[in-house]
């Protein structure tokens, strides 16, 4: 079989020995720079939203997991882990780090037998980054297990979580996704699947799931479709996967989008089950986050381009803020496709004024703020001969902290830039996200109690300006934002959760027990 990811791969290698060699070299250079970084900043505990993957009904389950997983590495840098199921017994290997720098060993892979295998890259939102939350997370049940990687965050799960312990459970980490294992093991019901969805009339908050049990794998999406989930097929083994760029990697074809609260049971003989377990909806919300950063370029996320999006997305804004400069730049990598929409619908030279290093990954989602400012002052370097005593516009995706937009601008003002104007391809965000992106609070904002002309002057810049919320759904072909049926989930922008933030609200009165474990986080 020749699949994109091993075209130069060697044929005396078996699949296994293939993919394994694959994410060894691919994950050299990313390491070094890791190495480095951590030499000048100290241990950083590594972090990122996180991808979920799953496969059945094939050899080498394992092996695909950890391809699809590595396509998946830009929602998840800070540590990776597959699950596989031989029939008997289920295997796991889970680690701290990238899927390269754990995956790329034919050992490893090759002790993850069977023909289903889940996996799971984390952005940690709830729990530190240590071993016991790492995914995919095992339980025994009765008479059986059950492995789960979850993406999302859940909005209940502390208060769940209090009312469990009460009565006497135990739980063995810090993270939110436990509590699908802890409602599934207590749950009367007697499959997998009927005491799984059980759990699902509890949980709120975002949720895409792939869970390995000898019913089969599954996969559940929550009753909104806040966080996406595909279904693919590779020769007749049903794949779930984050992203469609998991199914590029291992050469599946796309099969569908699995709807909001839908759950679907894949077997091994390729046969696929589908239950509707919350009330069908004519579309679903997804987070608007996922167009405008999360995902992949080369994905299609609800059936739309992710490219195209972030195109239309700079061509809106060239309408909206024009801008009077010689040249129109990216912050790569995110800002580059709203770049180049932005220089075609201007017709301002597309220019890159900055050069990103290959060898390190996405800095929003480290967890820590010094290693975010580390990772931007490495990751981009002016392009001084193109920029000295030109006026440049920049353009990004989104302002979270600030951190980045701040840095590049003084960057380009010391390589000389005339003036430093910026265009951000998405509204001020102002509110907290609890469903996945890891800003739960409002302090960390930059647009947040801050005029435009106060953010313009913090980051240094001569002008900046932000895509309007009509801009952005008319960018996207959804019109203007429907207020009683939004296209999305866009709370960041709007304030409109579309789920009940049980958790958020009993902190603010006081009412949440907020140290979860008295086991130390580094244990
Ligand atoms: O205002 P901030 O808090 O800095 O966050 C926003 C920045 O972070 C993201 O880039 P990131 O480096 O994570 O990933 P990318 O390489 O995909 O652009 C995003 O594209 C913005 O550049
Ligand atoms: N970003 C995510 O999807 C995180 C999943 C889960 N809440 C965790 O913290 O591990
Ligand atoms: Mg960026």
């Amino acid at each position: 079989m020749t699949i994109p990811f091993d075209e130069t791969g060697d044929a005396s290698q078996n699949f296994t020995e293939r993919a394994a060699s694959f994410l060894k070299k691919d994950g050299a250079a990313f390491k070094a720079h890791r190495d480095e970084l951590e030499a000048l900043v100290g241990k950083p505990k590594l972090v990122e939203e996180c991808g979920v993957f799953g496969v059945i009904g094939t050899s080498d389950a394992a092996a695909l997991t950890a391809l699809g997983l590595h396509a998946l590495q830009h929602r998840g840098q800070e540590a990776a882990g597959v699950a596989s199921y031989d029939g008997k017994h289920f295997h796991t290997e889970r680690f701290l780090g990238l899927v390269s720098d754990n995956f790329s060993d034919a050992g490893t892979l090759g002790s993850l037998a069977g023909d289903a295998a889940i996996g799971h890259t984390r952005y940690s939102t709830q729990g530190d980054t240590v071993l016991r939350n790492v995914q995919p997370l095992y339980a025994d049940l009765d008479q059986t297990g059950i492995a789960i990687a979850h993406n999302g965050n859940l909005t209940n799960s502390k208060t769940l979580r209090a009312d469990l312990v009460r009565r006497g459970c135990i739980f063995q980490s810090t993270s939110d996704s436990e509590i699908f294992l802890q409602l599934t093991a207590r749950s009367q019901y007697l499959s997998v699947v009927d005491k799984l969805i059980e759990s699902f009339k509890q949980i709120e908050g975002a949720y895409a799931l792939t869970v390995l049990t000898p019913e089969g794998l599954i996969g559940a999406r929550d009753p909104v479709g806040i966080r996406p989930l595909i279904l693919g097929d590779l020769k007749g083994a049903p794949i779930l996967a984050s992203e469609t760029c998991a199914l590029d990697i291992i050469g599946a074809k796309f099969v569908r989008d699995i709807n909001p609260g839908e759950v679907v049971i894949c077997k091994a003989d390729g046969t696929i089950e589908s239950r509707q377990v919350f009330p069908k909806k004519d579309h679903a919300r997804p987070c608007i986050f996922e167009l405008i950063y999360f995902a992949k370029p080369n994905s299609v996320v609800d059936g739309q381009s992710v490219y195209e999006l972030r195109k239309r997305l700079g061509e809106r804004l060239a309408k909206e803020a024009p801008c009077d400069a010689d040249l129109v730049s990216p912050i790569p990598d995110s800002g580059v496709p709203a770049a180049i929409g932005y220089s075609q619908k201007t017709g301002l030279p597309y220019e890159m004024a900055l050069i990103r290093s290959h060898h390190i990954g996405r800095t929003f989602i480290e967890p820590e703020q010094k290693i975010r400012e580390a990772g931007v002052a490495r990751k981009h370097s002016p392009n001084r001969a193109l920029i000295e005593g030109k006026r440049v516009v920049l353009i990004d995706d989104s302002i979270v902290r600030g951190t980045t937009s701040r840095k590049i601008a003084e960057m380009l003002r010391h390589a000389g830039a005339k003036e430093v104007h910026m265009r951000i391809a998405c509204p001020p965000i102002i509110h907290p996200d609890f469903y996945g992106i890891n800003t739960p609070s409002h302090d960390e904002l930059l647009a947040v109690d801050r005029t435009i002309e106060e953010m313009r002057d913090l980051i240094g810049v001569d002008s900046l300006a932000f895509l309007s919320l009509d801009g952005l759904y008319k960018a996207f072909r959804k019109g203007k934002r429907d207020d009683d049926a939004p296209a999305f989930t866009d709370h960041c922008f709007t304030g409109d959760y579309p789920t009940k933030l049980t958790d958020r609200d009993a902190e603010q009165r006081n009412a949440m027990v907020t140290q979860l474990s008295f086991l130390a986080e580094t244990s």
